[in-house]
């Protein structure tokens, strides 16, 4: 088995125990994250789960989360990136949350470019696994402890039907909202508050999902190196397109490890038609 294939298999078996270790774990930490984020309990405890589950791994030599401040050196070898639970806030009302991976070539923070596999976890009513690697795209369900592909090849349906976009509307920037005018007359609303589930959404039915820049925050809420790059990696391989409003999330030169992004992710037509508005 070589590194990419351990890592799928290690991040496949720690799903249903992140999973069996969510009920418990719904209250808050009292500690933020480098973001300055209020960590929930289940964010510490899936990233201490994970950190040790992939350090572990021969051929990784690098460890970066969303929840902790630096990178761990663990040898030689592929850096990871991760987002142990991606959407955590919904824990408390038990909507649907993820974990995000990206796998890089590079130390990190790396160029999405470096990237040399992507994945997600979906905890949803079923626990699902999208994999891309070497520009193909495939969906697995995770079940009894077994992981068995559902979807190869996966790409991006050519009718898009739906769309979320975060934040709070007075705070997006107008060419932003005008977008949104256009879209909300073509698409269905689906936001559920979880980039992962709501992806899932865009990559299951085509569409456009955006954490756009906001007049509050211009760089957006969402990080380059555990959400951005690993989701638009996906999105690109699937046939998509991912842009910070100007280029592919995965041409940008990062500068810090939790920087931040404004995300817009989906199918081709949509992204060009953003990047022309914005
Ligand atoms: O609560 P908001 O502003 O809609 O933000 C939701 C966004 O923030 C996130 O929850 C950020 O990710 P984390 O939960 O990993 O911090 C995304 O999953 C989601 O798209
Ligand atoms: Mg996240
Ligand atoms: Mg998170």
């Amino acid at each position: 088995m070589d590194t990419l294939d351990t890592i799928i298999e290690v991040v496949s078996t720690s799903a249903p125990v992140i999973r069996g270790g969510l009920a418990g774990r719904r209250r808050k930490a009292d500690e933020e994250n480098p973001s300055g984020e209020t960590q929930m309990a289940a964010d510490v405890w899936a990233d201490e789960y994970l950190e040790a589950e992939l350090t572990a791994i021969d051929g990784v030599g690098e460890f970066a989360s969303e929840e902790r401040e630096g990178v761990i050196d663990c040898g030689d070898g592929l850096s990871v990136a991760i987002d142990p639970l991606d959407g955590s806030s919904n824990i408390k009302s038990n909507n649907s949350m993820g974990t995000i991976i990206g796998v890089y070539d590079a130390p990190l923070p790396a160029s999405g470019r470096n990237l040399v596999m992507a994945a997600y976890v979906l905890f949803g009513p079923i626990t699902t696994m999208m994999v891309a690697r070497e520009g193909t795209v495939t969906e697995y369900v995770i079940e009894d402890g077994d992981r068995r592909p559902v979807k190869e090849d996966l790409t991006l349906p050519a009718e898009p039907v739906v769309y979320g976009f975060g934040g709070r509307v007075p705070d997006w920037f107008d060419e932003f909202a005008d977008y949104a005018r256009e879209i909300e007359n073509e698409l269905k609303l689906r936001y559920g508050g979880s980039m992962i589930g709501d992806m899932n959404q865009v990559m299951t039915y085509g569409g456009v999902f955006a954490y756009p820049g906001l007049q509050s925050r211009p760089e957006g809420k969402l990080r380059l190196q555990f959400e951005g790059n690993p989701i638009g990696y996906i999105v690109e391989s699937a046939g998509g397109r991912s842009s910070d409003g100007e280029q592919s999330l995965l041409d940008i030169e990062p500068d810090e490890l939790h920087q931040r992004v404004p995300v817009h992710l989906g199918n081709e037509e949509l992204i060009d038609r953003l990047e022309s508005t914005l």
